[in-house]
């Protein structure tokens, strides 16, 4: 499903003296499909946006619209909830339920289906995001650790297939195995069943790595959005907002200045680096 946002704004705390002014005539297309990394600094209005896209938050003027559903509208909003799948800083805060089990099926058995298919669903999500059935199933969530916690709040939003993602910053905390674990196979359902991706986070290397597009939001607007093998063209006014060079740029910088004109675009991905690398002749050396 397609995302269309249009000339909206938000203030929150409305009418108090906490009033804030925090999505400022944001406008953008995010076609069915899209792994869209939106990032920005602390309260530039990244939550808020992921929020009001999802439903949660409602705009106090302009238009959101997912696939058939307006988002301003009421009835609307209920059948969108059903399609989406929202992922938070700490998915722990979503596990709910007494085990394991109860808290992946609990979606699947809201649709009335037998306890058998329910069963076979919940053991594929749980092997999917490598976390053994029969070992924890009957666990209860305060049993486990946190990384098996959220690859289980993970298989408890992916078992029902929403065809749009919301993910914010659901690997903070996460060391980086897990992280790029998780990431991993997020990008690899994503590919599969062609989901629409919003992915908030700070890690722009994860960014540059996993998404197809770059939002960035300042000030509750939206500042920059680019691909990321442009990244480069956009450096200058990121570094403004407070944005740093990963590893992997500042040595792409300087590859930059010995093979300024034989370095491919798709650089900024790992694996297309080392095979960069690995190409170079004995003279390029
Ligand atoms: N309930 C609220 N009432 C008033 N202001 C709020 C409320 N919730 C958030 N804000 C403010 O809205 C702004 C945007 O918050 P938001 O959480 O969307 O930012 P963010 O970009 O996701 O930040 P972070 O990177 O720290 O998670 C912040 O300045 C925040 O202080």
């Amino acid at each position: 499903m397609d995302i269309v946002v249009e000339n909206v704004n938000c203030m929150l705390a409305a009418r108090t003296p906490y009033y804030k002014k925090v999505i400022d005539r944001i406008s953008l297309h995010v076609p069915a499909g899209q792994f869209v990394a939106i990032m920005g600094p602390t309260g530039s209005g990244k939550t808020t946006l992921g929020q009001m896209i999802g439903g949660l938050i409602l705009p106090h003027s302009g238009v959101i619209r997912v696939g058939p559903y307006q988002v301003n509208n009421k009835a609307d909003r209920h059948l969108l909830w059903k399609t989406i799948g929202f992922l938070f800083q700490f998915p722990e805060h979503q596990v709910f339920e007494d085990t394991v089990f109860d808290h992946i099926g609990a979606g699947l058995n809201r649709l009335g289906m037998s306890r058998e298919w329910v069963s076979e669903q919940v053991k594929q999500a749980m092997e999917a995001v490598g976390v053994c059935y029969s070992q924890f199933k009957d666990l209860s969530p305060f049993q486990i650790s946190g990384g098996e916690l959220r690859r289980i709040a993970l298989a408890g939003v992916l078992v029902t297939e929403p065809e749009i993602l919301i993910l914010d910053e659901p690997t903070a905390g996460l060391d980086s195995w897990e992280r790029s674990r998780m990431l991993s196979y997020i990008k690899q359902i994503q590919d599969e069943k062609k989901m629409t991706v919003l992915y908030i986070t700070h890690r722009l290397e994860e960014a540059l790595e996993y998404s197809d597009r770059i939002l960035v939001l300042d000030h509750g607007q939206l500042y920059a959005d680019f691909h990321p093998c442009k990244i480069q063209d956009h450096w200058c006014r990121l570094e403004r907002i407070g944005f740093v060079k990963t590893p992997l740029l500042r040595f792409i910088d300087s590859l930059e200045k010995r093979f300024a004109e034989k370095l491919p675009e798709s650089l900024y991905k790992e694996e297309q680096l080392m095979s960069f690398i690995t190409n170079l002749s004995r003279e390029d050396l």
